[in-house]
Protein backbone atom coordinates (compact mmCIF):
# COMPACT_ATOMS: atom_id res chain seq x y z
CA UNK A 1 0.00 0.00 0.00
CA UNK A 2 1.44 3.47 -0.60
CA UNK A 3 2.63 5.27 2.25
CA UNK A 4 0.21 8.47 2.98
CA UNK A 5 3.02 9.81 4.46
CA UNK A 6 6.13 11.97 2.43
CA UNK A 7 8.21 12.38 5.29
CA UNK A 8 8.32 10.34 8.58
CA UNK A 9 11.39 11.06 10.84
CA UNK A 10 12.07 8.87 13.98
CA UNK A 11 14.56 10.41 16.70
CA UNK A 12 16.51 11.81 13.29
CA UNK A 13 19.56 13.04 14.50
CA UNK A 14 22.63 14.73 12.58
CA UNK A 15 26.06 15.71 14.06
CA UNK A 16 28.67 17.46 12.09
CA UNK A 17 31.66 17.10 14.18
CA UNK A 18 30.68 18.03 17.83
CA UNK A 19 28.34 20.38 16.13
CA UNK A 20 24.49 19.26 16.47
CA UNK A 21 22.65 20.01 13.94
CA UNK A 22 19.45 18.13 14.27
CA UNK A 23 18.59 16.53 17.44
CA UNK A 24 15.71 13.90 17.87
CA UNK A 25 13.28 14.96 15.80
CA UNK A 26 10.02 13.47 15.23
CA UNK A 27 8.03 14.27 12.20
CA UNK A 28 5.04 12.61 10.40
CA UNK A 29 3.97 15.06 7.38
CA UNK A 30 1.31 13.72 4.96
CA UNK A 31 0.52 13.93 1.80
CA UNK A 32 -0.65 16.36 -0.89
CA UNK A 33 0.31 19.56 1.50
CA UNK A 34 2.68 22.14 0.46
CA UNK A 35 5.14 22.37 3.72
CA UNK A 36 6.59 25.76 4.40
CA UNK A 37 10.03 24.70 6.92
CA UNK A 38 10.79 28.27 9.12
CA UNK A 39 13.32 28.49 11.66
CA UNK A 40 16.00 30.51 12.14
CA UNK A 41 19.77 30.97 10.60
CA UNK A 42 21.44 27.48 11.66
CA UNK A 43 18.26 25.97 13.14
CA UNK A 44 19.18 22.94 10.85
CA UNK A 45 16.20 23.41 8.32
CA UNK A 46 18.99 23.01 5.02
CA UNK A 47 20.58 19.58 7.01
CA UNK A 48 16.93 18.20 7.48
CA UNK A 49 15.78 18.85 3.38
CA UNK A 50 19.12 17.61 2.86
CA UNK A 51 18.62 14.54 4.73
CA UNK A 52 15.67 14.49 2.45
CA UNK A 53 16.81 13.95 -0.50
CA UNK A 54 19.89 11.84 0.20
CA UNK A 55 22.49 14.17 -0.34
CA UNK A 56 23.52 13.29 3.27
CA UNK A 57 23.40 10.52 5.90
CA UNK A 58 21.89 10.66 9.34
CA UNK A 59 24.14 10.04 12.48
CA UNK A 60 21.34 8.61 14.08
CA UNK A 61 17.32 7.57 13.94
CA UNK A 62 15.49 7.17 10.54
CA UNK A 63 14.36 9.38 7.76
CA UNK A 64 11.79 7.92 5.29
CA UNK A 65 10.63 9.74 2.39
CA UNK A 66 7.47 8.48 0.43
CA UNK A 67 8.14 5.12 2.34
CA UNK A 68 11.65 4.60 1.75
CA UNK A 69 14.76 5.50 2.58
CA UNK A 70 15.91 8.90 0.96
CA UNK A 71 17.53 8.30 -2.41
CA UNK A 72 17.37 4.55 -2.16
CA UNK A 73 17.56 3.85 -5.62
CA UNK A 74 17.07 5.33 -9.43
CA UNK A 75 13.33 4.95 -9.15
CA UNK A 76 13.36 6.69 -5.18
CA UNK A 77 15.26 9.18 -7.00
CA UNK A 78 13.09 10.03 -9.91
CA UNK A 79 10.26 10.74 -7.40
CA UNK A 80 11.67 13.35 -5.73
CA UNK A 81 12.89 16.61 -7.07
CA UNK A 82 15.47 18.70 -5.16
CA UNK A 83 16.14 22.63 -5.58
CA UNK A 84 19.36 23.19 -3.55
CA UNK A 85 20.08 26.75 -1.61
CA UNK A 86 22.04 28.31 -4.53
CA UNK A 87 20.00 26.33 -7.59
CA UNK A 88 23.17 25.12 -9.10
CA UNK A 89 22.90 25.19 -12.54
CA UNK A 90 25.94 24.54 -15.59
CA UNK A 91 27.03 28.56 -15.79
CA UNK A 92 27.86 27.97 -20.01
CA UNK A 93 25.09 25.00 -20.78
CA UNK A 94 21.96 27.23 -22.27
CA UNK A 95 18.46 26.75 -20.78
CA UNK A 96 17.60 24.26 -23.99
CA UNK A 97 21.03 22.45 -23.13
CA UNK A 98 19.54 22.26 -19.31
CA UNK A 99 16.42 20.57 -20.55
CA UNK A 100 18.34 17.86 -23.12
CA UNK A 101 20.17 16.78 -20.11
CA UNK A 102 17.24 16.52 -18.13
CA UNK A 103 15.70 14.54 -20.41
CA UNK A 104 18.46 12.46 -20.70
CA UNK A 105 18.86 11.87 -17.41
CA UNK A 106 15.28 11.59 -16.33
CA UNK A 107 13.35 8.92 -17.92
CA UNK A 108 9.88 10.23 -17.02
CA UNK A 109 11.18 13.46 -18.17
CA UNK A 110 8.22 15.82 -19.32
CA UNK A 111 9.75 17.89 -22.00
CA UNK A 112 6.77 19.41 -23.04
CA UNK A 113 5.69 20.79 -19.97
CA UNK A 114 9.47 21.75 -19.49
CA UNK A 115 9.40 23.96 -22.83
CA UNK A 116 5.68 25.54 -21.66
CA UNK A 117 7.23 26.29 -18.52
CA UNK A 118 10.10 27.90 -19.94
CA UNK A 119 7.89 30.07 -22.30
CA UNK A 120 5.90 30.79 -20.20
CA UNK A 121 7.97 32.87 -17.45
CA UNK A 122 10.02 34.29 -21.13
CA UNK A 123 13.02 32.43 -20.50
CA UNK A 124 15.48 32.44 -23.91
CA UNK A 125 15.94 28.46 -24.96
CA UNK A 126 19.54 30.00 -26.53
CA UNK A 127 20.46 31.95 -23.08
CA UNK A 128 23.53 30.58 -21.21
CA UNK A 129 22.39 30.17 -17.51
CA UNK A 130 25.32 31.92 -16.41
CA UNK A 131 23.86 35.10 -17.50
CA UNK A 132 20.46 34.33 -16.37
CA UNK A 133 19.18 36.78 -13.38
CA UNK A 134 18.80 35.10 -9.67
CA UNK A 135 14.89 35.21 -10.43
CA UNK A 136 15.42 33.70 -14.13
CA UNK A 137 17.87 30.60 -12.50
CA UNK A 138 15.48 29.71 -9.82
CA UNK A 139 12.90 29.54 -12.42
CA UNK A 140 14.99 27.32 -14.33
CA UNK A 141 15.70 25.10 -11.85
CA UNK A 142 12.30 24.87 -10.35
CA UNK A 143 11.54 23.41 -14.16
CA UNK A 144 13.98 21.38 -14.23
CA UNK A 145 12.76 19.73 -10.49
CA UNK A 146 9.43 19.55 -11.71
CA UNK A 147 9.85 18.15 -15.47
CA UNK A 148 10.61 15.11 -13.85
CA UNK A 149 7.30 14.93 -12.46
CA UNK A 150 8.04 14.12 -9.28
CA UNK A 151 5.72 13.23 -6.27
CA UNK A 152 7.88 15.91 -3.55
CA UNK A 153 9.43 18.49 -4.63
CA UNK A 154 11.93 20.01 -1.98
CA UNK A 155 12.96 23.71 -1.89
CA UNK A 156 15.93 24.95 0.10
CA UNK A 157 14.90 28.74 -0.22
CA UNK A 158 13.58 28.77 -3.18
CA UNK A 159 13.30 32.89 -3.24
CA UNK A 160 15.83 34.12 -0.93
CA UNK A 161 17.60 36.09 -3.37
CA UNK A 162 14.71 37.56 -5.71
CA UNK A 163 13.39 40.95 -5.36
CA UNK A 164 9.33 40.84 -4.13
CA UNK A 165 7.87 41.08 -7.79
CA UNK A 166 10.09 37.96 -8.99
CA UNK A 167 9.34 36.19 -5.80
CA UNK A 168 5.84 36.51 -6.12
CA UNK A 169 5.69 35.55 -9.61
CA UNK A 170 7.97 32.31 -8.25
CA UNK A 171 6.16 31.13 -5.54
CA UNK A 172 2.88 31.47 -7.83
CA UNK A 173 4.61 29.33 -10.22
CA UNK A 174 5.04 26.90 -7.45
CA UNK A 175 1.52 26.53 -6.31
CA UNK A 176 0.60 25.99 -9.97
CA UNK A 177 3.63 23.30 -10.44
CA UNK A 178 2.53 21.29 -7.53
CA UNK A 179 -0.92 20.98 -8.34
CA UNK A 180 -0.86 20.35 -11.99
CA UNK A 181 1.62 17.48 -10.92
CA UNK A 182 -0.29 16.96 -8.04
CA UNK A 183 2.47 16.53 -6.21
CA UNK A 184 3.50 17.88 -2.26
CA UNK A 185 6.26 20.38 -1.30
CA UNK A 186 8.29 21.29 1.34
CA UNK A 187 9.99 24.33 1.45
CA UNK A 188 12.24 26.08 3.46
CA UNK A 189 12.18 30.28 3.97
CA UNK A 190 12.96 32.94 5.98
CA UNK A 191 9.61 35.02 4.74
CA UNK A 192 6.86 34.60 6.73
CA UNK A 193 5.37 36.32 4.12
CA UNK A 194 6.05 33.53 1.20
CA UNK A 195 4.83 30.82 3.63
CA UNK A 196 1.42 32.75 4.66
CA UNK A 197 1.16 32.76 0.33
CA UNK A 198 1.69 29.37 -0.61
CA UNK A 199 2.10 26.68 2.53
CA UNK A 200 -0.96 25.19 4.19
CA UNK A 201 1.48 23.08 6.79
CA UNK A 202 4.11 24.27 8.88
CA UNK A 203 6.80 23.33 10.52
CA UNK A 204 9.01 25.47 13.18
CA UNK A 205 12.44 23.92 13.31
CA UNK A 206 14.88 25.95 16.26
CA UNK A 207 17.94 24.76 17.73
CA UNK A 208 17.90 21.63 15.71
CA UNK A 209 14.84 20.71 17.55
CA UNK A 210 10.97 20.63 15.58
CA UNK A 211 8.84 22.94 18.05
CA UNK A 212 5.72 22.45 16.08
CA UNK A 213 4.58 21.31 13.60
CA UNK A 214 1.15 21.06 11.38
CA UNK A 215 -1.54 21.89 8.82
CA UNK A 216 -1.57 26.38 9.00
CA UNK A 217 -5.53 26.15 10.02
CA UNK A 218 -5.23 23.84 12.49
CA UNK A 219 -2.49 25.60 14.20
CA UNK A 220 -3.88 29.04 13.99
CA UNK A 221 -7.08 27.53 15.25
CA UNK A 222 -4.94 26.02 18.02
CA UNK A 223 -3.51 29.10 19.37
CA UNK A 224 -4.50 32.37 21.04
CA UNK A 225 -3.51 35.81 22.03
CA UNK A 226 -3.90 36.74 25.04
CA UNK A 227 -3.80 40.25 27.26
CA UNK A 228 -3.03 39.48 30.78
CA UNK A 229 -1.12 36.92 32.91
CA UNK A 230 -1.71 33.38 30.80
CA UNK A 231 -0.66 31.60 34.07
CA UNK A 232 -4.14 32.70 35.26
CA UNK A 233 -6.10 30.37 32.28
CA UNK A 234 -6.27 26.86 33.44
CA UNK A 235 -5.38 24.25 30.45
CA UNK A 236 -3.35 26.22 27.91
CA UNK A 237 0.50 25.40 27.21
CA UNK A 238 2.14 29.13 27.27
CA UNK A 239 4.37 29.01 24.42
CA UNK A 240 5.59 32.84 24.91
CA UNK A 241 4.75 35.47 27.32
CA UNK A 242 6.41 39.02 27.91
CA UNK A 243 4.90 42.26 28.65
CA UNK A 244 1.86 41.47 29.39
CA UNK A 245 1.09 39.32 26.51
CA UNK A 246 1.32 35.80 25.21
CA UNK A 247 0.51 33.42 22.92
CA UNK A 248 -0.93 30.22 24.57
CA UNK A 249 -2.15 26.71 23.08
CA UNK A 250 -5.30 25.19 23.74
CA UNK A 251 -8.97 25.82 23.59
CA UNK A 252 -9.42 26.86 26.98
CA UNK A 253 -8.28 30.20 25.79
CA UNK A 254 -10.81 31.25 23.69
CA UNK A 255 -13.04 31.78 27.00
CA UNK A 256 -10.76 33.53 28.07
CA UNK A 257 -11.61 37.76 28.06
CA UNK A 258 -8.80 39.50 25.71
CA UNK A 259 -8.01 36.23 24.20
CA UNK A 260 -7.84 37.04 20.35
CA UNK A 261 -6.60 34.57 17.02
CA UNK A 262 -2.72 34.91 16.16
CA UNK A 263 -0.96 35.49 12.86
CA UNK A 264 1.04 33.08 11.31
CA UNK A 265 3.61 35.59 12.03
CA UNK A 266 3.35 35.81 16.03
CA UNK A 267 2.68 31.65 15.85
CA UNK A 268 5.90 31.13 14.64
CA UNK A 269 7.90 33.94 16.23
CA UNK A 270 6.57 32.74 19.71
CA UNK A 271 7.78 29.44 18.99
CA UNK A 272 11.21 31.00 18.34
CA UNK A 273 11.43 32.97 21.31
CA UNK A 274 10.56 29.87 23.31
CA UNK A 275 13.32 28.38 21.76
CA UNK A 276 15.39 30.88 22.56
CA UNK A 277 14.82 30.92 25.98
CA UNK A 278 14.98 27.42 26.51
CA UNK A 279 18.17 26.73 24.09
CA UNK A 280 20.18 29.20 26.22
CA UNK A 281 19.18 28.03 29.55
CA UNK A 282 19.94 23.98 28.63
CA UNK A 283 23.50 25.08 26.93
CA UNK A 284 24.10 27.18 30.31
CA UNK A 285 23.32 23.97 32.51
CA UNK A 286 25.18 22.08 29.88
CA UNK A 287 28.07 24.08 30.80
CA UNK A 288 27.93 24.20 33.99
CA UNK A 289 27.65 20.13 34.15
CA UNK A 290 30.98 20.47 32.46
N1 LIG B 1 28.82 20.73 6.38
C1 LIG B 1 28.76 21.17 7.64
N2 LIG B 1 29.79 21.02 8.48
C2 LIG B 1 29.74 21.44 9.76
N3 LIG B 1 28.66 22.04 10.32
C3 LIG B 1 27.59 22.22 9.53
C4 LIG B 1 27.58 21.80 8.14
N4 LIG B 1 26.38 22.13 7.62
C5 LIG B 1 25.67 22.71 8.61
N5 LIG B 1 26.40 22.77 9.75
C6 LIG B 1 25.96 23.31 11.04
O1 LIG B 1 24.73 22.69 11.37
C7 LIG B 1 23.83 23.64 11.93
C8 LIG B 1 22.57 23.68 11.09
O2 LIG B 1 22.89 24.23 9.82
P1 LIG B 1 21.83 24.35 8.64
O3 LIG B 1 22.56 24.85 7.44
O4 LIG B 1 21.10 23.08 8.52
O5 LIG B 1 20.85 25.47 9.23
P2 LIG B 1 19.73 26.35 8.46
O6 LIG B 1 18.55 26.34 9.36
O7 LIG B 1 19.54 25.85 7.08
O8 LIG B 1 20.40 27.77 8.45
P3 LIG B 1 20.18 29.00 7.43
O9 LIG B 1 18.81 29.49 7.64
O10 LIG B 1 21.22 29.98 7.90
O11 LIG B 1 20.46 28.49 6.04
C9 LIG B 1 24.57 24.96 11.98
O12 LIG B 1 25.11 25.08 13.28
C10 LIG B 1 25.66 24.81 10.96
O13 LIG B 1 26.80 25.54 11.32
Amino acid sequence: METPLVLHAERLTKRYGRRVALADCDLMIPRGHIVGLVGPNGAGKSTLLQLASGLIGPTSGTLSVLGSRPAANAAHLARVGFVAQDTPLYASLSVADHLKMGAWLNPSWDLALAERRIAEVGLDPAQQAGRLSGGQRAQLAMTIAAAKRPELLIFDEPAAALDPLARRGFMHSLVEFVGELGASAVLSSHLLSDVEQVCDYLVVLCDSRIQVAGPVRELLASHHRVIGDPATIAGVEVIWAEHGRAVVRGDAAVRARDAGPVTLEELVLAYMSRSAVTGAVSRESAAVAR
